[in-house]
């Protein structure tokens, strides 16, 4: 449900500042006040019976190197001081010297299904590609969510009120500046080389466009509303105009409305150039995510794009946004990092290295679409996942959040 409340006079201040600053993707003045929607419950999650069975099979099974990320309805405090689970995986990542980033680039990054920022590592590298066993379970389980089904385009939106009424199918938002590869990066999510247009020119995305992800969603036919076909895909991605150079203030206007309005977000994925340093402009969209409670999870993009040098350079650019991210964590109070877990930590692409298609989870691609996934509502049971060739998607990939839909 979308939770309005009365903004205060600081917070008006704050966005009018922000606003009216040189405009990285200049907007009007308006207050961001969009609570999340849907927050996973703090109780545990409902289950079917046949995944409960499931669950404790994994949990009688379960040895201590298996530690499975924790699942999304677990509390968690903050950015900076992560649930218990959060941080015994942490520990283990630091304890063990990582040599996971060490070899020729290209085949590191190739090979990699999961590079994320890992702040507790005792090395001055803070980088990671390791995976847990049921890590791997999880990403082989959102691979397959995104690649079974084919991506469709649905919808080109230039203002609000042009996106398709949804009432039902989560969205998830691609944002970053102009150039920093938000479309070669949902077409590696999809897994399609054309779903969206890529050009080596700024400013190339000019409307937001909205994609259909993943299986048909199982909703009982009462539970849509008259008048709406069912829902063909499970999640929407909508990629969106960048801002910053060769941007244009109606499109930082129809995205910030769309961020303030939109009833089925759930969360953002902010787009950072690994070339660059983390800009202005940058800190000004993590601001706004951070003040109108947005889930958003942290993407560094391009990482091939420093060669042999890729690791400290990503290390650099993840520490200096994990402290801006942690800040305004504080700032809002520690309610915008709270409850995310695998969507908390800070992931490196190189989405652009391979033709989509052949890029599958590789190029860190598999640990984002976990966090995405994660971000949506969606819980990924890795011992279900082992029989993924045999079931239907309602087994390995169970929303929780849209879990009234079935009952
Ligand atoms: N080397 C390398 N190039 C990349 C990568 N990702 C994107 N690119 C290149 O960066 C350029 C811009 O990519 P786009 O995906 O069009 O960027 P965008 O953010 O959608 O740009 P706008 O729509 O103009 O805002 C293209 O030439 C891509 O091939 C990457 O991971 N590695
Ligand atoms: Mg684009």
């Amino acid at each position: 449900m979308l939770l309005l409340r009365r903004v205060t006079p600081r917070e008006l201040r704050l966005c009018q500042h922000t606003y009216t600053r040189k405009a990285p993707f200049s907007a009007s003045p308006c207050p961001c006040i969009r609570q999340r929607p849907n927050r996973p419950s703090p109780s545990r999650p409902i289950r079917t019976s046949r995944e409960k069975d499931s669950n404790l099979d994994r949990d009688r099974n379960a040895r201590p190197n298996d530690d499975p990320l924790p699942a999304p309805s677990q509390p968690r405090a903050s950015a900076s001081s992560p649930s218990r689970p959060l941080a015994i995986q942490q520990a283990r990542e630091s304890a063990t010297p990582d040599t996971s980033t060490s070899g020729p680039y290209k085949q590191v990054l190739l090979a990699s299904k999961s590079i994320r920022h890992n702040p507790l590592a005792t090395s001055p590298i803070h980088i990671t590609t390791r995976t847990s066993k049921s890590y791997t379970q999880q990403l082989s389980a959102a691979d397959k969510f995104f690649s079974s089904s084919p991506c469709r385009f649905l919808y080109s939106a230039e203002a609000l009120r042009h996106h398709s009424m949804n009432n039902v199918t989560p969205e998830i938002v691609v944002l970053g500046s102009s150039n920093v590869g938000k479309s070669t990066f949902l077409n590696a999510l999809v897994g399609q080389p054309k779903a969206a247009r890529v050009s080596q020119k700024p400013g190339r995305t000019t409307l937001m466009n909205a994609y259909g992800v993943g299986p048909p969603p199982k909703i009982p036919r009462g539970l849509v509303p008259k008048g709406m076909p069912p829902p063909r895909h499970s999640l929407v991605v909508v990629d969106t105009p960048g801002y910053g150079f060769k941007s244009q203030a109606s499109w930082g206007d129809a995205v910030i409305k769309y961020l303030q309005a939109r009833r089925t977000l759930r969360g953002a994925v902010v787009l950072l150039s690994s070339e660059k340093k983390l800009l202005p402009e940058d800190k000004w969209m993590l601001r706004t995510l951070a003040e109108a409670n947005t889930r958003t999870v942290v993407v560094l993009t391009k990482a091939d794009k420093a060669r042999n040098g890729w690791v400290e350079t990503c290390s650099l650019l993840a520490d200096m946004v994990q402290q801006e991210v942690d800040r305004l964590d504080q700032e809002f109070g520690g309610k915008w990092k709270d409850g995310q877990d695998v969507a908390s930590r800070i992931y490196i692409t190189a989405a652009g290295m391979e033709s989509p298609g052949r890029l599958k989870n590789g190029g860190g691609i598999g640990g984002v679409r976990t966090a995405i996934l994660e971000m949506a509502g969606f819980t990924l049971q890795d011992t279900v996942a082992k029989k993924a060739d045999t079931v239907a998607y309602t087994g390995p990939v169970v929303s929780f959040d849209d879990i009234e839909w079935r009952t």
